[in-house]
C-alpha cells in the first residue's frame, strides 16, 4: 500500500514523515529530495536550466543555486511551469523506482504537489497535514529566513487549503506542538496496520 502525504509549504510534512520513519520504520519517499537528485551536476536537466536561465543559477562549485532559481520561478509563473514540465517527469521516475524498493508494510510518498501534479493517483490514501495559513507563513519564514512575500507567492502556486482537504482521507492537524503531531501519526500508523491486516476501521 502506498499512502500519499501532502500539505502546503511549511505545514509539517517532513516533521510528520520523520515520525512515520523513525518511530515506525515506514519507508518514506520524499519528492522534494528527488527534485534535488534530478538536477545534480552532470544531469541533463541542470544543463537545460542553465541554457534557459544562465550561469546566475549556478554556484561556484557547479551545483544549482536553488535560492536564485526559487526567486525567478516564484516571480514568474511561465518560468515555473517550464521548470515543472522539465522536472516533474524526472521526479516521478525517481519516486517510482524508490517506491518499488519499499519493504515496510506500507510506504509513504511525501510531496507538496501530490494533488496538483497527479502523483496522488499512485497512492491508495491521502494524508493532508493541515495548518492555518498564518502558521505556514510563520514557520516557513523562520525555517528558511526568506521574506514573507516569497512564501506567499509559493503558497499561491499551491492548491488551496480547502482543495487539499477535499482530497484527504486522513488529516493531521499540526497547529500544536510536535508531541501532538507525533501522537496523531502514531494513531494513524496503528489504523493502517489494522487496515492491512483486514480489520475494519
Ligand atoms: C525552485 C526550487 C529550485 C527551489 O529550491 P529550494 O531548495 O529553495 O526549495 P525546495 O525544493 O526545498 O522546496 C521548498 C518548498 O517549496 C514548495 N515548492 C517547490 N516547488 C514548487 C512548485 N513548483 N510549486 C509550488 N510549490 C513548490 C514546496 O512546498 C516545497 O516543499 C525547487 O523548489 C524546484 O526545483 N521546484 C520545481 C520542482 C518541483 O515542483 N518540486 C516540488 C514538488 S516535487
Ligand atoms: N508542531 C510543530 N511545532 C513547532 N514547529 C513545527 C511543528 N511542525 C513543524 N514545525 C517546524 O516548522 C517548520 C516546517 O516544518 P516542515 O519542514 O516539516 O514542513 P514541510 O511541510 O515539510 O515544508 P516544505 O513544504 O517547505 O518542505 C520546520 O522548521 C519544523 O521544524
Amino acid at each position: 500500500m502506498i499512502i500519499g502525504l501532502t500539505g502546503g509549504i511549511g505545514s509539517g510534512k517532513s516533521a510528520a514523515a520523520d515520525r512515520f520513519a523513525e518511530a515506525h520504520g515506514v519507508h518514506v519517499v520524499d519528492a522534494d529530495m528527488k527534485s534535488r537528485v534530478v538536477v545534480e551536476p552532470g544531469r541533463p536537466a541542470l544543463a537545460r536550466i542553465v541554457d534557459r536561465f544562465g550561469d546566475d543559477v549556478l554556484l561556484d562549485n557547479g551545483s544549482l543555486n536553488r535560492p536564485a532559481l526559487r526567486e525567478v520561478v516564484f516571480r514568474d509563473p511561465t518560468q515555473r511551469l517550464w521548470l515543472e514540465e522539465l522536472l516533474h517527469p524526472l521526479i516521478r521516475e525517481e519516486v517510482v523506482n524508490d517506491l518499488a524498493s519499499a519493504e515496510s508494510p506500507y510506504a509513504l510518498l511525501v510531496s507538496p504537489l501530490l494533488i496538483e501534479s497527479g502523483q496522488h493517483r499512485m497512492t491508495e490514501r491521502v494524508i493532508v497535514v493541515d495548518v492555518p495559513e498564518s502558521i505556514q507563513l510563520a514557520r516557513t519564514a523562520a525555517r528558511d529566513q526568506v521574506p514573507l512575500d516569497q512564501v506567499r507567492a509559493i503558497m499561491e502556486a499551491q492548491a488551496s487549503r480547502d482543495d487539499r482537504l477535499r482530497q484527504a482521507h486522513d488529516v493531521l492537524v499540526n497547529d500544536g506542538d510536535l508531541a501532538a503531531l507525533h501522537a496523531q501519526v502514531d494513531a494513524l500508523h496503528d489504523r493502517y496496520l489494522a487496515m492491512l491486516s483486514g480489520d475494519t476501521l
